[in-house]
């Protein structure tokens, strides 16, 4: 691969002659692909849909190999795919059930489904994302990731510092970077890089934090990462962090072929070490770049507005109420959502925790339940792939051609005569979406802006 000269130049002062050429030499290598499996996801048979033979020591739920986006496992969310060292981020901000969690750049979502298998829907977990289309494509991967303890915006740091001041125990900034650990997979990337970009980068990722250091609870923790070996967006960002803001470094347990941060390429602070550098030439990823710091302990006077303040929210009347119930014992669905929240006709599963949000444009309030339409409710598509076999018994087992057939948009016929109703289609075993069925027709509600054709 033909590296950029400067690039070459400054990183052969950096490491020295020896290193930089097995560093240069990293680049030819294959890269290797990984994935995630999706924990919510049960009673799968996996045999039939992924090839779980390679898992990855590093990161719990990681395996090393290639999901095809277009396969059944990717689109109805039992995996995520991300390369190997990008999957080491989640396992070190490694939230529990319970906690308050932000993924402040969050689009497209890798961290944030990463971030939500490990909260097991408790808690709340805000992914936020400035680039609006973005944002749409976040909400996509929350929703086959069936999170439900999700709530996507779309809106500044500046902006959710206003919004969560001191509220949250857990906050990561994967950074927008200089990308250098994009080049091997992605070349064009080398195309934005020059030998200022670096610097240029580092103003942003300052203000970045600078906005989510006020949103993280005094004693919580702030996860940084950047996919860039560049020292200025890396240690010398965390030596900045260390310097102007109450924080100080948490080692992170390291596996094979990985290697300490560089104090001397930061401010020389001894602690520099217990950062995470993920080099190529070392580990088996494109490289990334991990640090975890602690707030300090002190009192916090902060408040945050509530909830119900948001004149849009209101909670679903006894009308609704009823529609909603209705749907669900026709259907013999026994799931319990709590947080119930009406946007405009839209049924969500929020919660009443969270501040108010009127200030921010947000994307996805909680999981989206369903819609009340004129005398009826009818369900998400969300609903269709987070329902559990022990939350709704109306499962209909369909073929991999009637999937095809399914998110092409087209309606099947089964052989079995069952009564009327909205079925949950999953294929071995695993929730694709709602069909409703009428004789022996399913129609099809998958969604339009989401159909395909399957190979
Ligand atoms: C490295 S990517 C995030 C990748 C994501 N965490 C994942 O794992 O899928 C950085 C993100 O930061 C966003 N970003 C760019 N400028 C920003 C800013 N000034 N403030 C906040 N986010 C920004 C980008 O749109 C991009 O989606």
């Amino acid at each position: 691969m033909e590296l950029p000269a400067d690039f070459k130049q400054k990183y052969t002062t950096l490491l020295g002659e020896t290193e930089a050429k097995q560093f240069f030499d990293g680049f030819d290598r294959e890269s290797r692909h990984g994935f995630r499996i999706n924990p919510l996801k049960e009673n799968v048979d996996y045999s039939e849909i992924v090839d779980t033979d390679s898992p990855a020591e590093h990161s719990e739920f990681g395996y090393f190999g290639k999901v095809d986006g277009k396969s059944v496992s990717h689109q109805a969310g039992l995996v995520y795919s991300q390369e190997p060292s990008a999957m080491f981020v989640g396992e070190v901000a490694h939230p529990n059930p319970g906690e308050r969690v932000l993924d402040l750049c969050a689009a497209p979502g890798g961290k944030t489904t990463h971030l939500g298998s490990f909260m097991r829907n408790q808690g709340i977990l805000v992914a936020n994302e400035i680039n609006s289309k973005r944002a749409s494509v976040l909400a996509e991967n929350v929703e086959r990731f069936s999170l439900r303890n999700a709530v996507i915006t779309n809106t500044t740091p500046e902006k959710i510092a206003q919004t969560f001041p001191e509220y949250f125990d857990k906050v990561l900034v994967d950074a927008p970077c200089s990308g250098e650990g994009m080049f091997r997979k992605d070349p064009a990337a080398m195309d934005y890089w020059s030998l200022d970009y670096p610097e240029q980068c580092t103003k942003r990722q300052r203000d970045i934090l600078t906005e989510a250091y006020k949103v993280i609870k005094p004693g919580g923790q702030l996860i940084y990462s950047t996919c860039t070996f560049a020292p200025e967006e890396d240690e010398e960002i965390i030596s900045w962090l260390l310097e102007n803001f109450d924080l100080t470094i948490e080692p992170i347990k390291k596996f094979s072929g990985m290697d300490d941060g560089r104090p001397e390429w930061g401010n020389g602070d001894p602690s520099l070490k217990d950062c995470v550098r993920l080099f190529p030439f070392h580990f088996a990823g494109e490289g990334h770049f991990i640090a975890k710091l602690v707030k300090g302990n002190g009192d916090t006077t902060s408040k945050v507005k509530s909830f119900w303040k948001n004149k849009n929210l209101v909670r679903p009347s006894k009308d609704e109420l009823n529609l909603y119930n209705t749907f669900l014992s026709d259907n013999h669905i026994t799931a319990n959502f709590d947080g119930l929240v009406v946007y405009k006709n839209l049924l969500f599963a929020s919660n009443y925790d969270l501040p108010d949000l009127s200030k921010v444009k947000v994307v996805r309030i909680g999981m989206p339940l369903g819609e009340f339409k004129k005398g009826r409710f009818e369900p998400s598509f969300a609903l269709g792939l987070a329902l559990t076999a022990e939350e709704n018994s109306q499962q209909l087992p369909i073929t991999h051609q009637q999937w095809a057939d399914y998110v092409h948009g087209d309606v099947f016929s089964i052989d079995q005569q069952l009564s009327k109703g909205w079925y949950q289609l999953v294929f071995a075993g695993l929730p694709v979406g709602f069909g409703k069925l009428v004789g022996q027709t399913v129609k099809n509600f998958y969604p339009k802006g989401l159909r395909f054709k399957a190979e």
